[in-house]
């Protein structure tokens, strides 16, 4: 197998060299062929479009988007849309490559793709911010489609964004396409349960985990980094099944109570204060960095990439770290994480209940028809349920972290389909 040889390694940190780097040791302890390990290293398709957009100032400014489709081996393409100043292709190709993996993690019938949008969404307007999801949209015309790629929230996107999509979409068809994009308001077709879904999937996976390392929930603590959609869900539900969440963050710095934050009132202040947790006063002020590398039993990184690194990994004091963020650990933090004996639930797996939810609005979507919260939770949680299962089984069969049999579990199914496929 030529590709054994792995790539150099670069110094800084950078999320496809970390979803390569395990990609390329689960390929080789899965023994995968040649012409697959091409196939499936590299994206299908990177587009990179310049949106100019009316200020409300009057004046144009011009912003860079892109979308990459990793892979539509398992079906069309899914994936959210981050609206951030960080947003640069090699982060967007390895969004769209995790999309792959989590998706035939949880066995669902989708590729993956990922889309952003280089720009500060908190310093726009309503109005300029419609424009440039609408213009986003317009650019992606012949990228998009139920049946080719279905975009969804990410960071500094959510069901408002999901509603311009679907509607600049669906008036370039001359009717209503609400299977286009997830994640929509539910009068748009959005379907219960979504707005919380990833959240929800990471307290099922967290759950049982802790039922793995013989931890009673209701004796744990936890800190999460990061208090958007994903953290601030996981908070209340982890918070509800007994644990007990001694730190919370944001970009604004980190809220830190020995009592235990109160998450409803956490949620209540940052939605009274223009989403952020500045000045809450429900604990004392500690830095991210402090945060993540607490005294505590679980640890749920939920902001972005790359937090926990060769700087602070030999830090971390958390017996579990639950991956709510996409790619929240450098893979060179990996061996020092591992050789601490602390548990990791990867990414793909963890967060893999949005995604889940995205399948199930789809469905309906296509279906014409709603199903109830209860269903869509029951089904939801069953499916991530399996899903660790299998992740587990196949990391004691090869002796490997959760993280490398996850990719194992993702590239074997990708590589089984495209084999019966038959190619491209
Ligand atoms: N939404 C979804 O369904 C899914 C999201 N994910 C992943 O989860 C992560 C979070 O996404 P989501 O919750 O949707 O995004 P949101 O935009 O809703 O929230 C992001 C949160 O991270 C915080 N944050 C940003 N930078 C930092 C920082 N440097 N330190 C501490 N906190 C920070 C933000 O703070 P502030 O608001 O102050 O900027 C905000 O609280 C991303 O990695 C995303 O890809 C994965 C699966 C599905
Ligand atoms: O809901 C979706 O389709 C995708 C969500 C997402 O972007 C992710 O899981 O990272």
């Amino acid at each position: 197998m030529a590709y054994l040889e792995p790539a150099p390694i670069k110094d800084k940190e950078n999320p496809f060299e970390s979803m390569m780097s395990r990609f390329h040791t689960a390929a080789q302890k899965l023994g995968l062929d040649d012409e697959t390990y091409e196939v499936l290293k590299s994206p299908t398709k990177q587009v990179i479009v310049n949106l100019p957009i009316t200020m409300d100032d009057g004046t144009k400014k011009v912003f860079e988007g892109y979308r990459v489709i990793h892979s539509d081996i398992l079906g069309p393409s899914k994936g959210g849309v981050r609206f951030d100043p960080d947003v640069n292709l090699d982060e967007v190709k390895a969004l769209a490559a995790w999309m792959t993996w989590k998706c035939a993690v949880v066995d669902i019938p989708y590729g993956g793709g990922k889309g952003g949008i280089k720009c500060s969404p908190w310093e726009m307007s309503v109005g300029e911010l419609e424009r440039l999801t609408r213009a986003y949209t317009q650019s992606m015309y012949e990228i998009f489609g139920p049946d080719r790629d279905i975009p969804a929230p990410d960071m500094g996107t959510g069901p408002r964004e999901m509603a311009w999509m679907m509607d600049e979409y669906s008036k370039a068809h001359g009717r209503t396409v609400n299977a286009v994009v997830t994640g929509k308001p539910l009068v748009l077709g959005g379907s219960l349960g979504r707005v919380e879904a990833t959240g929800r999937g990471v307290m099922v996976s967290t759950l049982v985990a802790l039922e793995k390392l013989r931890i009673n929930p209701a004796h744990a603590t936890c800190a999460i980094q990061g208090f958007g959609n994903v953290g601030s869900n996981a908070a209340l539900l982890l918070e509800e099944r007994g644990l007990k969440i001694l730190g919370i963050s944001d970009h604004t710095g980190a809220y830190w109570n020995d009592q235990g934050i109160d998450i409803q009132e956490a949620i209540a202040y940052r939605a009274q204060n223009g989403n952020n947790l500045e000045g809450f006063k429900g604990g004392e002020m500690v830095t991210n960095e402090e945060l993540l590398i607490a005294g505590v039993d679980v640890l749920v990184p939920a902001a972005k990439e790359d937090v926990i690194t060769i700087q602070n990994a030999d830090k971390i004091q958390a017996k579990l770290i639950v991956e709510g963020a996409n790619g929240p650990t450098s893979f060179r933090a990996d061996n020092i994480i591992h050789e601490k004996g602390v548990w990791v639930v990867p990414d793909i797996l963890a967060n893999a209940g949005g995604v889940t939810v995205s399948y199930f609005e789809w469905v309906q979507n296509r279906l014409g028809y709603k199903w109830t919260r209860e269903r869509v939770n029951r089904r939801s949680d069953r499916i991530m349920k399996e899903a660790f299962e299998r992740v587990y089984h196949t990391a004691q069969e090869y002796g490997v972290s959760m993280r490398i049999a996850s990719y194992m579990v993702a590239i074997s199914k990708v590589a089984e389909t495209y084999k019966y496929r038959g190619g491209f």
